[in-house]
């Protein structure tokens, strides 16, 4: 793998997409154990691997800094693309810090991207080419061992319980507040391992690995192709328990006053924060229930025309963080977190996915994931919380939540 300065346009870059068949499952290519990414679904998707350029931005200004140098450097490729479908010519993925400060954001482009969709495969490749590399054999780790990380799952129960005081006098109406757990292996996890266990999983989330961010999340924070924009949005949750059927749980996930007010708040977070950039805005009156194995959340997706000339990191910045991530009043929440979390998020809760030289792509936000780096894993979790949460049920749902990258790792 080779990491490279950004080249000047006149360095000749030159990017060819075409098909490739057997029609094959991008996961299934990832040659090498590091250095992986991916962001699939149901067994579309694109993986990537080599590393052409990369550009890790910080602050406030993160997603302006990301498109900029994103547009100045396809501006640069010569590009021959034979397939013409979203995610076809020279793309990036990225993945950005949850927070303006502290947090390292990053955008890698791969120097080979293999992408599916429906029946069509493609390879997309930077010259020179790499000669193939041999796909090496998928390693298991070794059994995890567990320690708290950062915030304790105790001293998250205490924030927990002091977000709901705050709250009930006046300080917030929601706020996420998230803890993180640490695992560590023998040996360096191969992160196609997670990848392949999630995906196995959790079809219906967007399996994602970017610089050793690695997770399968439910929530989209934005899709743009072409004009149109779409978003999936979650907040409310609840788990599975003994003598309860999914159809119950699901009724009275509908039917909570509290998950209610917790997903209003981050659809009209959304809402509020795409409507500037839309022709048309469609959000739903009323959420529908998302199934997962481990946890269930109420959903919205809402879908617009993007009448400006913006691209999807562009709007990312706009809607990030939702309330879904972050809270409401944005700045209120924002600071609660600082406060009671006491802890670096990093690229968790921070928009991941792709974007490609139309300024098109996909965003999803990163939950249900992990940092991995060699033996050292950091997982997280967090929950909305409103004035009447219940600290011990919000321990619970966390711990639902660890469970998809729990489960990952121990296969
Ligand atoms: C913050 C997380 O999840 C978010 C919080 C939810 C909630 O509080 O109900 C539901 C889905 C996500 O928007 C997480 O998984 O870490």
């Amino acid at each position: 793998m080779t990491s490279a300065p950004v080249p000047t346009p006149d360095a000749g870059l030159r990017a060819r997409t075409r098909v490739l068949t057997p029609r094959a499952e991008p996961l299934a290519a990832l040659p090498g154990p590091t250095n992986v990414l991916a962001w699939t679904r149901a067994g579309d998707g694109v993986v990537g691997w080599g590393e052409v350029a990369r550009f890790e931005p910080a602050g406030p200004g993160r997603f302006a800094a990301a498109d900029a140098w994103w547009r100045e450097f396809v501006g640069g490729v010569e590009v021959r693309d034979e397939v013409g479908l979203p995610g076809t010519g020279p793309l990036a993925f990225v993945s950005m810090a949850f927070a303006d400060e502290p947090g390292r954001s990053v955008v890698v482009v791969p120097r080979v991207v293999v992408g599916r969709r429906g029946d069509t495969t493609w390879v997309t490749e930077f010259d020179p080419h790499e000669p193939a590399a041999p796909v090496q054999p998928v390693r298991r780790p070794s059994v995890p061992r567990y320690a708290e990380g950062e915030l304790s799952v105790s001293d998250y129960r205490a924030a927990v319980s002091e977000a709901v005081a705050r709250m009930r006098a006046g300080a917030a109406d929601k706020v996420v507040l998230a803890h993180d757990l640490t695992a560590h292996t023998d040996e360096p996890v191969d992160q196609r391992f997670l990848l392949h266990n999630l995906a196995a999983r959790y079809p219906g989330c967007w399996t994602f690995a970017v610089d050793g961010l690695v997770g399968a999340t439910p929530e989209l924070l934005l899709r743009r192709g072409a004009d149109l924009v779409t978003s999936r949005v979650l907040a409310g949750t609840t788990w599975p328990r003994a003598g309860a059927s999914g159809d119950e749980l699901a009724a009275e996930l509908l039917a909570s006053r509290k998950d209610r007010a917790e997903h209003e708040y981050a659809v009209r977070s959304l809402a509020e924060a795409l409507r500037p950039f839309c022709a048309e805005l469609s959000v739903p009156d009323e959420p529908h229930v998302l199934r997962l194995p481990n946890v269930l959340h109420l959903a919205s997706d809402v879908s617009g025309r993007v009448r400006e000339d913006a691209s999807l990191l562009r709007l990312a910045e706009a809607v990030h963080p939702t309330a879904a991530v972050g809270g409401t009043p944005t700045a209120d929440a924002l600071r609660l977190i600082t406060e009671l979390e006491r802890m670096d998020r990093g690229r968790y809760a921070g928009p991941v996915g792709w974007v490609d030289a139309r300024g098109d792509g996909e965003l999803g936000i990163a939950l249900r994931c992990a940092e991995v780096d060699g033996a050292a894993v950091r997982l997280f979790a967090g929950c909305g919380i409103v004035a009447d949460s219940d600290p011990d049920r919000e321990v619970e749902e966390a711990a639902a939540k660890l469970r998809p990258i729990r489960d990952a790792m121990e296969g």
